[in-house]
């Protein structure tokens, strides 16, 4: 899959992404969230494509097995490079998903890799155990959905660059770390909890970043795509 860093592409309309995006003269890999989905539907996804940038669908599907199943097959006719569910909907609704995808990838066209959120990356280990009631570690938490996902037969995981190293020990280093809470050093994290920077992110063995408002609220979006690119290891 294409290493690139991942734009987060949380705008809110067409115009938004299209002038975006026309500020760059390469080809990107960007990420497509609820934000903007929700408001544009697939003809965003299109769009897109048309102007030649890899696709993650990033809607984070987490329903009963056979509602995932049925989603994933429409999802799969869209022709993006990589979508997701959430761990927590269990091995059946993962298996399930990638049935989805794999009946809907349509003849001669390759199928979306698959990956699971583990735990938000605005998630923090006290909040977990508090509200989720989940009484281990984050760190085994997070290992605990990368493993059921691996078993399952995802392709990989999103999770933060902190547990990127664990989950490459117990899934290997060809299962996708999706990793975002990306930040340059001393950049504000916001809502974000379990941040990295790109170099550490390469250190530590994610396999792809995924990287939002550091780019997009930039001052200058292509300087700041260009520096997270060189820090990240260029084209890798
Ligand atoms: O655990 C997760 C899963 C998904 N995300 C998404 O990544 C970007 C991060 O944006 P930043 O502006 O770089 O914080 C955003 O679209 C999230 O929906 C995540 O952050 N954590």
């Amino acid at each position: 899959m294409n290493t690139n860093p991942i734009i987060a592409l949380d705008l809110s309309s067409k115009a938004e992404v299209v002038n975006f995006l026309q500020q760059f003269n390469e080809p990107l890999f960007v990420k497509v969230g609820m934000e903007l989905y929700y408001q544009e539907g697939p003809e965003i996804i299109k769009v897109i494509k048309e102007m030649g940038h890899d696709i993650f669908l990033d809607l984070k599907l987490h329903d009963i097995p056979n509602t995932v199943k049925s989603a994933m097959k429409g999802l799969a006719k869209l022709g993006v490079n990589l979508v997701n569910v959430h761990a927590a909907g269990g091995s059946a609704m993962m298996k399930a998903a990638m049935e989805g995808l794999v009946e809907g990838t349509p003849e001669g066209q390759e199928r979306p890799a698959l990956i699971a959120v583990t735990q938000l990356t605005s998630t923090t280990e006290e909040q977990m155990q508090q509200e989720q009631n989940i009484q281990t570690s984050l760190d085994a938490s997070v290992l605990n959905y990368a493993i059921l996902a691996n078993s399952a037969g995802l392709d990989g995981v999103v999770c933060s660059v902190l547990e990127a190293k664990v989950i490459a020990e117990a899934c290997g280093d060809e299962f996708f770390k999706v990793t975002p809470g990306i930040r340059l050093a001393g950049g504000e994290a916001h809502d974000q909890k379990r941040v990295a920077t790109p170099q550490f992110a390469k250190s530590e063995g994610s396999t792809q970043i995924v990287v939002g408002r550091a780019i997009t609220k930039a001052e200058n979006p292509v300087s700041a795509y260009a520096t997270v690119n060189q820090l990240w290891g260029g084209n890798q």
